[in-house]
């Protein structure tokens, strides 16, 4: 039956749907969409009570407990909430609860686009912070949770108190992040609810801090065993509790009044700071709740309304290139100016060739756009209706727009690259991104400022930076550029050669390496040659280095031109080491060691961590480059073969007497 397989079908499109969106904080489709699929999949199912399925997607709180953190078991299961999408199903919503409540009266809530999370507090104490995880088993949060500065680490009540409520990014955390992860070249969040979970799961809390993340809390879980006897009442509590509780709430006695404040707030929605995707409509007498009781996935006394989503035409006046400094090409949509969700649009990303294709959008279609989560705006599809015969399928480009090379793209990458190193568009963006803050943190040379110096023939390079003090009176001949302001920019480059290693490496753009990884790095080798000598084993060992990041590092030192640059910065006098902790000199600096056998006197990471302070790299395999082998018992072929190869030895004695000496040095 045609049906019973649809359900089948659905079934497994939302588990991946669920996987892409609750496990890996990147979905592929629009919240809409998939609720058109779960609505899909619900009307079946009612209609084929035979295929019944306790694992459908109908029947379980999304969302997926991760490896990586405690897991607690909710005392109380975190259900989801069930939908309505117009004015009927609110009616309908409204007439099964006054079937058993017919005097109900409602508290309407704004619906925040966050991700759902439990506060325990006992004896005015915060103790945790739990995600819902898949309703019944959530991760424990609780480091990352306290540093959202809003929420309160003492409250004035005794006792337990559990409360649940939402963590969200503000529009301006989610705009500003965005733009440093793309700065970074790092990949996008789709919206500030995936951004939100996703600094919410990071293991490293500092992370989580820097996300400017806030909360408003929503129900006092054992409100009653406090004396209370309604959900307004227990928000008024919170409140008093100094957790936050959004004041745009409304309490209503009938559909009409709840309809009234549903479009009152979505007449306003796009002027709020945070993003919302409905309205939560709840029963407000916490024993009429208890009465209506639970289905297994959502309350029966509370519903949300979800907005649509919304869509405006315009026509596609064009698609335009950009390349990115990793010479990535990022196709944009001009468009007719439109307004959508509060604000005029004129551009919005077309992802890459694939995207274009598949939605066969040309030049010249009307589009509908609209906003992904309510920020970036984007093509949904073309209108192939109103097709005048003008449009013609979209060719990609096989040159780049600024110097015409070759457009590369990689297997298995959608995206396409200039791969011509010198590309001014290239060079230009990666002068700005080493000047800029993050990075070398050179202030007077702001984008502007590099794409004029370039124009005039000053800034080929980076390392060009540190030479134009070399043309200082040629600036100064230049309009706009006074003396002093001239000397200023100068004192700013040659302040800019104190950064550490950290901020060097950020600076050189290497793909992968955004912020985190670069501190990582220079913690890990402490200075440039030692990071530059290291082979991909030693790197993908270090914690948080992954096998792409360590593959896209080697490639970029054994490209001459990049080992030319480091020369050059050098020659020019820069930092070359790591603000941690400076190397102790010893007989093993500069050496790549590599350990073998059993080890008796220190486990194999001890001993590496050892070489590592005194600024040895430790590799995994012996070969040509290696200088030393210390070896344990039972030592086999990597010793073997240093021998062969005629590197030094150094049995595990030896090497404790070594390091020994350094130790004493110490005193
Ligand atoms: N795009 C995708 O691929 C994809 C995949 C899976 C899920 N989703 C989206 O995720 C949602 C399903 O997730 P869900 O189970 O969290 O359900 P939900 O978002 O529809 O509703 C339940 C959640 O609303 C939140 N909420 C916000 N404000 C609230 C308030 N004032 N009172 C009570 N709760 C409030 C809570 O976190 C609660 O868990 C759907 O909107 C769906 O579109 C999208
Ligand atoms: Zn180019």
């Amino acid at each position: 039956m045609e049906e019973v397989k649809r359900i089948e079908e659905l079934r497994t499109l939302l588990e991946k749907l669920s996987y892409e969106y609750y496990v890996l904080d990147h979905p592929s489709v629009s919240d809409q969409e998939y609720d058109r699929y779960m609505q899909e999949l619900i009307a079946l199912e009612q209609k084929h009570p035979e295929c019944y399925d306790a694992n459908s997607p109908t029947q379980r709180v999304g969302g997926a407990v991760l490896e990586g953190f405690e897991k607690v078991e909710h005392r109380r299961m975190m259900l989801s909430l069930g939908n309505v999408f117009n004015y009927e199903e609110l009616v309908a919503f409204d007439e099964r609860v006054r079937a058993l409540e017919p005097d109900v009266r409602y508290v309407v809530e704004l619906k925040i686009d966050g991700l759902a999370m439990s506060l325990i507090y006992r004896d005015g104490r915060f103790v945790q912070a739990v995600t819902r995880g898949d309703g019944t088993i959530g991760e424990d949060v609780t480091s990352n949770i306290k540093t959202i500065p809003s929420i309160p680490m003492r409250i004035d009540e005794p006792g337990e108190v559990e409360v649940r409520g939402e963590v969200y990014m503000p529009k301006a955390s989610f705009r500003r992040l965005n733009s440093e992860r793309e700065a970074n070249g790092e990949e996008l969040f789709a919206n500030p609810r995936n951004a939100a979970a996703g600094s919410v799961r990071q293991l490293d809390s500092t992370v989580c801090a820097k996300r400017g993340l806030d909360a408003f809390w929503y129900y006092f879980v054992n409100a009653q065993e406090h004396g209370i006897h309604s959900h307004e009442e227990a928000l008024e509590e919170l409140s008093r509790l100094h957790l936050r509780v959004n004041p745009l709430r409304r309490c209503c006695n009938n559909v009409d009044e709840i309809w009234a404040f549903i479009e009152e707030i979505s007449a306003r929605r796009h002027e709020l700071p945070y993003e919302i995707d409905g309205m939560v409509i709840k029963v407000d007498d916490l024993n009429a709740q208890t009465r209506l009781g639970t289905t297994v996935k959502v309350p029966r006394w509370a519903t949300a309304y979800k907005f649509p989503a919304e869509e405006v035409t315009t026509r596609l006046l064009d698609i335009v290139l950009t390349v990115g400094r990793t010479g990535r090409i990022t196709p944009n949509a001009v468009l007719e100016p439109v307004r959508v969700a509060g604000t005029t649009v004129s551009a919005a990303q077309l992802h890459n060739e694939d995207m274009i294709r598949e939605k066969d959008i040309r030049i010249h279609d009307i589009v509908v756009v609209r906003k992904a989560g309510d920020i970036i705006p984007e093509v949904v599809r073309p209108d192939i209706e109103r097709r005048d015969g003008s449009q013609q399928p979209y060719q990609f480009p096989t040159t780049c727009p600024v110097c015409g090379g070759h457009l590369l793209r990689l297997p298995q990458e959608a995206a396409h690259y200039c791969i011509n190193q010198d590309c001014p568009a290239r060079v230009v963006e990666s002068m700005i991104h080493f000047a800029s803050r993050d990075a070398m943190d050179i202030d007077t040379l702001g984008d502007k400022r590099v794409e004029q110096l370039h124009g005039w023939g000053l800034l080929d390079s980076i390392e060009d930076i540190y030479r134009l003090k070399t043309h200082r009176e040629e600036l100064t001949a230049k309009e706009g550029y006074q003396e002093k302001s001239v000397l200023k920019l100068l004192a700013a480059i040659e302040d800019s050669k104190q950064r550490p290693l950290e901020d060097l490496l950020f600076g050189l753009g290497i793909r992968q390496v955004g912020k985190k990884a670069a501190r990582v790095l220079a913690k890990h080798f402490l200075h440039m040659d030692a990071l530059m000598a290291a082979e991909e084993d030693e790197l993908t060992a270090i914690r948080d280095i992954g096998a792409i990041t360590a593959k896209s590092i080697v490639a970029f030192f054994a490209e001459e031109k990049n080992r030319q640059l480091i020369e050059a910065l050098r020659q020019e006098g820069l930092r070359m080491d790591s603000e941690a902790e400076t190397i102790q000199q010893s007989s093993f600096t500069g050496k790549t060691v590599v350990l073998t056998g059993t080890l008796s006197l220190y486990t194999r990471n001890e001993a590496k961590a050892i070489l590592q302070s005194l600024g040895a790299n430790v590799a995994g395999s012996v070969s040509k480059k290696t200088d030393l082998v210390i070896y344990g018992e039972n030592a086999g072929s990597k010793l073997t073969k240093a021998q062969e190869l005629g590197v030094e030895t150094m049995d595990e004695e030896a090497f404790a007497r070594e390091v020994n000496t350094h130790e004493n040095q110490d005193d």
